[in-house]
């Protein structure tokens, strides 16, 4: 009996024990988060700078609000907040060619990077260095002459979406455009990237699911960055548990897979049957890989893949986003749509005279209905974040120390009043009128983000001047 009593106490001792360490712990990394690290100089919420829990609760719980949180900080605590344990966030137009250098080294952040399952694509690779060896090696494929080529194949695609509109105009049905748009843009980039579209632009409904996959992926990014582990545990689950427990994840997990699919299949059949695989008798980015300088590991089914996601997951969303918001801003400004339709006419007398991309890109409307539409479609709405490696990153008074991920945010800057009065208004004429301060206002639109990391596929931004076809 005395033993049985003996080892509860020691039980009930060791409970303690382990209670008080972990309460210890966390008091203890409180403690050193708020006064002691080297961040606990930059202003923001003490919670914030304590756990990323806070940041869990406004993107998760409440659905992707952290950007607007941020915003609220920057009222409340000035340019230069520090919006987690780790990270410090800037608003401020006049540093963001700082931050995002050119020619500067510049790392990704592994806990934004994390969070879409593909650590090996050009788009998450953190360090600088490694992402120049593979952004040099994908560069020609999406260069402007590159793109040029692909007129005749976007038109095509073009009149098949106008074919479509025309269906559901005859039968009185109302379109839905975001649809639509995804079908095109999708279509074109598949085509252009593995040779073969994925044809949804003849999916009667225009593939809904396939915009609900895309969606998936954002949605379920915002938890998996929290948890980048759980990726391969998803990913052993039998497809009826992810179905269970997450809808979203499996549609995730199924683009993954047919992208694989189609990657293995270009390189199987190298060499063989090479002409099945070339876009306008173009090789796909995939065979530009294979055949590049690149080491042999950069080459692997593993990495290929993976570049294949975000080629396609980024290229065709941002791109529908974009020609969807323009669209309904036009729309509902119907005196802007009708001097766009003018300027156009001037160009295309006879709406079936073809015309050429560079044409309609010197139209000054048009660039300037283009870019306001860029502006209110953000292109990524949360912060983007850069760590610069070795160097003391300067922020007026403020040093900020090397490696710390420092952010900033396309909706907070083409949302500034100082820059874009009335910025909740669409209003191509700004583009086109010397700007507040004479500042010149493309410098402001970070659609793309600049430097190192742009976007690659800048400029084949080629679907936005085919709105003028629709
Ligand atoms: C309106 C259209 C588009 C917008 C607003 C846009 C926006 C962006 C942004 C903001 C980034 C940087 C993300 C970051 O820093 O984490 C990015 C990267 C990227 N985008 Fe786009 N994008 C567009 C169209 C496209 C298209 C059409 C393609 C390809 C066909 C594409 C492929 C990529 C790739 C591969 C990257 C990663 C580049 C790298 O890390 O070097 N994007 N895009």
């Amino acid at each position: 009996m005395a033993a049985l009593r003996e080892s509860v106490v020691h039980d009930y001792l060791f409970v303690a024990l382990a209670a008080v360490t972990i309460l210890c712990y966390v008091i203890g990394g409180a403690i050193y988060r708020l006064y002691f690290s080297p961040l606990s100089k930059f202003p923001g919420p003490k919670l914030a700078a304590i756990t990323l829990w806070y940041e869990f609760y406004y993107d998760v719980i409440k659905k992707g609000q952290y950007t607007f949180e941020i915003g609220r900080m920057h009222e409340e605590y000035g340019p230069i907040v520090r919006i987690s344990p780790h990270e410090l966030h800037i608003s401020d137009p006049e540093y963001y060619e700082e931050l995002y250098s050119r020619s500067s080294p510049r790392d990704k952040y592994p806990y934004y990077t994390n969070q879409f399952g593909n650590p090996e694509s050009t788009f998450s690779t953190v360090h600088h260095q490694h992402h120049r060896l593979r952004r040099g090696a994908m560069n020609p494929f999406f260069s402007k002459r590159r793109i040029a080529g692909l007129e005749e194949m976007i038109s095509s695609m073009v009149e098949k979406l106008c074919i479509r509109i025309e269906e559901f105009r005859q039968s009185g049905q109302p379109i839905p455009m975001r649809l639509a748009y995804m079908c095109l843009t999708t279509d074109v980039i598949t085509k252009y990237s593995m040779a073969r579209s994925w044809d949804h632009l003849e999916s009667p409904d225009f593939s809904p699911i396939w915009c609900e996959t895309i969606k998936a992926t954002a949605g379920a990014g915002v938890f998996m960055k929290h948890f980048p582990w759980l990726f391969p545990v998803v990913r052993a689950l039998p497809d009826r548990l992810v179905a269970a427990l997450n809808p979203g994840m499996l549609l995730l997990l199924d683009f993954q897979r047919s992208i694989e699919r189609q990657i293995k299949e270009i390189m199987d059949r190298k060499g063989d049957d090479e002409q099945l695989y070339l876009v306008d008798g173009q090789p796909t980015i995939f065979h530009e890989l294979l055949n590049s300088d690149l080491p042999l590991w950069e080459k692997s089914l593993e990495r290929l893949w993976q570049e294949g996601q975000v080629v396609v997951g980024a290229g065709a969303d941002t791109t529908a986003n974009a020609l969807t918001v323009t669209t309904f801003h036009l729309l509902d400004n119907p005196d802007k749509l009708q001097r766009l339709k003018s300027e156009l006419e001037m160009l295309m007398p006879d709406l079936c005279s073809p015309v050429k991309l560079r044409e309609l890109e010197q139209l000054p409307y048009m660039s300037a209905v283009l870019s306001e539409g860029l502006r209110l479609s953000y292109g990524v709405s949360s912060r983007l974040q850069r760590i610069a490696p070795a160097e003391e990153l300067k922020f007026h008074d403020w040093t900020i120390p090397p490696g710390t991920p420092v952010g900033m945010t396309s909706v907070l800057m083409h949302h500034n009043p100082s820059i874009f009065p009335n910025p909740d208004t669409f209003l191509p004429e700004r583009w086109l009128e010397p700007a507040p301060d004479n500042r010149p206002l493309d410098r402001y639109l970070v659609s793309f983000t600049k430097g190192s990391r742009q976007c690659i596929g800048i400029k084949c931004v080629f679907f936005l001047p085919t709105l003028s076809l629709l």
